[in-house]
């Protein structure tokens, strides 16, 4: 992957917040099998911006982004997307907020295999009450450079293509955050370069907000500022990551 920073990046961040913690903690289990994924983390994600989140494995990364997504609960603390307090909604609202307003990419695509990728794509939303019209599917088909395959099952589609269709699902619905949990961890370099690519597209020209978790620096070479957690805590912000800088603070983090 490309030790350059890619083009397009925005210079200066808008200011307002597509989602926050604040004194974030999450405890798993109780007694002497406590572990404490999330230790007071306080962080904000700026709306407009790419984040990504890293740091050592078994830092807490994931459980920052499944609390931030709203697929679990923090033990203390608080988490907002928007002005939402994730933490007042019960199970209801809390899913009917993930189905409209965050668009989810993972590591092992998650697509559903009786399904063509048009299908794929608009389930989701299709699921959440949201009507699409033909022409905007067709339009995030295009985005991600997949026409003349949406007729084509997942067995069908290689995994970068497979991929770009859980790109595409993520966005069709516009969505106010975009959480990617290691999009590239399944794909080879020229496919993760495609779909960083289309994550950043989705921030420089669509204006989406998008928080990754990812254990590449040159992954997050892709971002306006990375995250670092260490031990459940935020151990540093960087804005403006280089793959070098990148990998400089992540040996710093497990010396
Ligand atoms: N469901 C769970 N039950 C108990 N402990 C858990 C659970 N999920 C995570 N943990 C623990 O919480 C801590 C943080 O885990 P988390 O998966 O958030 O880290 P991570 O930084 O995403 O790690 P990795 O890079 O290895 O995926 C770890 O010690 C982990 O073992």
């Amino acid at each position: 992957m490309s030790q350059t920073r890619p083009s397009g990046r925005q210079a200066t961040l808008v200011a307002d917040v597509a989602a926050r913690t604040e004194a974030a903690s999450k405890v798993y289990g109780r007694g002497g099998s406590a572990v404490t994924a999330l230790d007071g983390v306080t962080v904000d994600f700026p709306a407009g911006a790419f984040t990504a989140v890293m740091g050592p494995s078994g830092s807490g990364k994931s459980t920052l982004m499944h609390c931030l997504a709203g697929l679990d609960r923090t033990t203390a603390g608080k988490v907002y997307l928007g002005d939402v307090d994730l933490g007042t909604l019960d199970e209801r609202r809390l899913t009917a907020l993930r189905r409209t307003r965050i668009g989810f990419v993972f590591q092992s695509f998650n697509l559903l295999p009786t399904l063509s990728a048009a299908e794929n794509i608009s389930l989701p939303a299709e699921l959440a009450g949201i009507r699409l019209d033909a022409a905007r599917v067709d339009r995030v088909i295009d985005a991600v450079g997949l026409r003349g395959r949406s007729a084509h099952r997942p067995s069908q589609l290689s995994g970068g293509q497979q991929q770009r269709v859980a790109v595409a699902r993520a966005l069709v619905t516009d969505p106010d955050l975009i959480v990617a949990d290691e999009p590239t961890g399944n794909l080879d370099s020229r496919a993760s370069g495609d779909v960083l690519g289309l994550l950043r597209s989705a921030v420089t020209d669509f204006g989406r907000t998008v928080v990754m978790v990812t254990h590449d620096p040159g992954a997050a070479g892709y971002a306006d500022r990375v995250v670092f957690l260490a031990d459940g805590r935020i151990a540093d912000v960087m804005t403006e990551p280089t793959a070098d800088r990148v990998l400089d603070a992540m040996k710093g983090l497990t010396r």
